[in-house]
């Protein structure tokens, strides 16, 4: 089954060359593709336009059997949809990581008992719960992007845009973030750079180059 499929879809930034020039794609229930292209190849670029928080100057995006074209259309996508930002400081905004945690639950409308239930399942399944009340903007880089990947989780997702999850993480944290990914049934649209994780993760790539998706 067809999650996501971005169908020639053209983009530029106001007054700046085109990034996107007819990129293809499918994401399918349950796969794990690869991404990848140089710095600034529009690789951030195209998991935005498939949220809607850019929108395409042409082509169609096409999320769990519908087209999507106006704000209102990405609502249902965002929330079927987890995306793991590259900078962890765009998507933690709450004092503490409980509540940067709680917060995507009680937005679905969970009750507040229902949402710290879920708070302390994921940070239990993510080995975190050292973290729970700590000050989120005083964490160090690799705390901030796992408590980040538990955010997107909170929200149970049928998919994950993971964008450079291995930034600011070591070599250990490296290692368990693939062992948690991979033992996840959610299909994973993967960028990163690092070619290690990438290959373990996601076998299948596809490389962005002058703004078309190529099968590598
Ligand atoms: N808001 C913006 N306004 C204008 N240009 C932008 C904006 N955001 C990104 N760009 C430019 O668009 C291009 C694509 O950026 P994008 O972040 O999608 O690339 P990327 O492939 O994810 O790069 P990287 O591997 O370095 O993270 C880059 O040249 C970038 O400078």
């Amino acid at each position: 089954m067809t999650l996501i499929a971005l169908d020639d879809i053209c983009f530029a930034y106001p007054g700046h060359a085109p990034v996107l020039d007819g990129a293809s794609l499918t994401l399918e229930a349950g796969q794990r593709l690869a991404i990848t292209g140089p710095n600034g190849a529009g690789k951030s670029t195209l998991l935005h336009i498939m949220l809607g928080l850019q929108r395409p100057t042409s082509g169609t995006v096409t999320a769990f059997g519908q087209v999507r074209t106006a704000e209102a259309d990405f609502h249902e996508v965002r929330r079927r949809v987890g995306l793991v930002f590259q900078d962890a400081d765009d998507q933690l905004f709450c004092p503490t990581v409980a509540e940067d945690i709680a917060f995507g639950p009680l937005n679905l409308g969970k009750t507040r008992d229902e949402a710290l239930a879920i708070v302390d399942r994921v940070l239990d399944d993510l080995d975190l719960r050292h973290l729970k009340d700590r000050i989120t903007h005083k964490l160090s880089g690799g705390e901030k992007r796992l408590v980040t990947l538990a955010t997107v989780l909170a929200m149970e997702p049928e998919a994950l845009l993971l964008d450079e999850p291995t930034n600011a993480l070591d070599t250990r944290n490296e290692a368990r973030l693939l062992e948690i990914l991979q033992s996840l049934p959610q299909a994973i649209l993967l960028v990163s750079h690092a070619p290690a994780f990438r290959e373990a993760l996601a076998p299948d790539r596809m490389d962005l180059r002058g703004g078309k998706l190529i099968p590598a």
